[in-house]
């Protein structure tokens, strides 16, 4: 767990960061979201002290960051900057191997892990494993970089626009990846982003910052639908349709659809129907609806144990009730 209280830095006059405290759980993604320049990249570092806070209280899983040496603490914290910041001169192998090397890792461990994690990341060892970082893709060189931050197997990992230098599509695919990692299924993870569709995919809570400050923390659901004041609504507001329908899930209209319309007779297994988890979102849920002949979506709710159909028209319903309850 990452407990931060009341931290800020000072450059000569500049606050970069104002004072700000938050925690993140064992196991959590938690975001810094903002605009440019508004003090994300510096939080991020004062969490291994390649910044160190003017001022303020930082501890990781119970220890004061304070009393460590920052090379020591470093060690036991992934991180990955924006550019892939990769050895130039070292091969593949080598670069993921550099930290269990530092901790005297035997080297048959090191090739074993390297070759696990590479696997994982479609990196097979005997093929990239001599190769130098100019001769990978730019999506190939980010994911070395997660290999070279996971390999010691890290409990904490800090990520500094992971996917920023991407283009859009190779951007979405080193995401999806990213995400079903299993590696990372345990890990606490700060990660920095401007862009918000990336917030809302991996964070399970958003801190959005402003000027050196955190003006809102909270899951997607509460920033996008629950805002706490103008700065966090015009923040939304060019792709709000398309955030509100990817934080909502089949799981929060539940409540407010009719019980009665699924059909014990209609067959859910024809061609027109697909079958989803609650946990979906709403905008999955309606790209699904909108390929050729599928027309209804029968949606599984574990918690309760239930199946109910949902159409287009039912969903557009059941989101305009929710918004009037809110
Ligand atoms: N080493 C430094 N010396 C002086 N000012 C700095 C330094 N590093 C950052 N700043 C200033 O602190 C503020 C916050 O910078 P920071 O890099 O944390 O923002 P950011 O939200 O990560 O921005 P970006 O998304 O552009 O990386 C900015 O005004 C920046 O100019």
């Amino acid at each position: 767990m990452i407990i931060a209280e009341h931290i800020s830095k000072i450059f000569n006059d500049i606050r970069a960061v104002d004072d700000i405290s938050f925690k993140v759980n064992e196991g959590e993604t938690m975001v810094l979201l903002g605009t440019s320049g508004c003090g994300k990249t510096t939080t991020l570092k004062m969490l291994n002290r390649l910044i160190d806070a003017s001022s303020g209280y930082i501890s990781i899983d119970g220890k004061n960051i304070f009393d460590q040496q920052p090379e020591i603490l470093r060690r036991t914290i992934g991180y990955v900057s924006q550019s892939s910041g990769l050895f130039p001169h070292y091969s593949v192998e080598e670069n993921v191997s550099v930290v269990p090397k530092l901790l005297k890792w035997e080297k048959t461990k090191i090739r074993n892990r390297a070759q696990e994690l590479l696997e994982q990341l479609k990196l097979p060892l005997e093929e990239y494993g001599h190769k130098y970082p100019d001769e990978l893709s730019g999506g190939q060189q980010q994911r070395v970089a997660i290999a070279r931050a996971l390999i010691s197997n890290p409990p904490v990992l800090l990520m500094d626009e992971p996917f920023g230098a991407l283009d859009p599509i190779t951007r979405a695919g080193v995401r999806q990846e990213f995400l079903n990692l299993p590696e990372l299924k345990k890990k606490t993870i700060v990660l920095v982003t401007h862009d918000v569709q990336e917030a809302f995919e991996l964070g399970d809570h958003i801190c959005l910052m402003d000027k050196g400050k955190i003006i809102q923390a909270g899951s997607a659901k509460e920033l996008v639908l629950k805002p706490t004041n103008a700065f966090v609504r015009n923040f939304f507001d060019h792709q709000r349709l398309f955030l509100e329908l990817s934080a909502v899930t089949f799981g929060d209209i539940w409540s407010i659809t009719n019980p009665g319309n699924f059909d014990f007779q209609d067959n859910i297994q024809t061609a027109s129907h697909a079958e989803i988890n609650a946990s979906t979102s709403l905008w999955a849920g309606l790209e699904i609806l909108s390929n050729p002949g599928k027309e209804k979506l029968t949606v599984r709710n574990e918690e309760a144990n239930a199946l109910k159909i949902f159409t287009t028209p039912g969903i557009q319903e059941a989101y305009k009730t929710l918004k009037q309850q809110i």
